[in-house]
């Protein structure tokens, strides 16, 4: 397995070191590291602290936060920015921005697993300026092209 830098952050982090819950879970679990309950109010987003930071290092590579589905499905609690990117060069603290979108108020509890980490390959590139496009199949075709069935 590939490593990667970590800070903890907060002792209390210590305790709760992110890992995989099963051999083939693709997200690791950031909790809020939090002293005290926040209640998020329906439409709310806050910011919040996981008490870590990484320093992915190696640009082939970056971290994608994304929700739990159990939060965003049940009790609203997304993410404000809708899915957060975690830059192979970033060593501050992460953040998980929670946006209660649903219509009932969410207690957050101090050291709740609240959102998920998945690191994933990139590609960087660099462009190639041209005139036209060699041809392909799709062409500008898009938004619907092929239809709904
Ligand atoms: O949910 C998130 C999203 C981003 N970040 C951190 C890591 C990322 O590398 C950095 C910058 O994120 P991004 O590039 O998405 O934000 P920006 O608004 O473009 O800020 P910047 O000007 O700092 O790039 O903020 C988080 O901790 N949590
Ligand atoms: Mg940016």
């Amino acid at each position: 397995m590939r490593k990667i830098a970590l800070k903890i952050l907060d002792p209390r982090m210590n305790d709760f070191l992110p890992a995989y819950a099963t051999k083939g879970s693709a997200g690791l679990d950031l909790r809020a590291c939090i002293d005290n309950p926040i209640t998020l109010r329906p439409g709310v987003t806050e910011l919040v602290p996981t008490g870590l930071s990484i320093h992915i290092a190696d640009p082939a590579y970056a971290a994608i936060i994304l929700p739990r589905s159990g939060l965003g499905h049940k009790h609203g609690i997304v993410l404000g920015n809708l899915v957060g990117l975690i830059d192979s060069d970033y060593q501050g603290p992460l953040m998980v921005s929670a946006w209660n979108r649903g219509s009932e108020a969410f207690v957050l509890q101090p050291m709740e697993r609240l959102a998920q980490l998945v690191v994933v390959p990139v590609q960087q590139v660099e462009f190639d300026i041209v005139d036209e496009f060699n041809d392909s199949e799709r062409g500008t075709g898009g938004f619907g092209s092929t239809g709904r069935r």
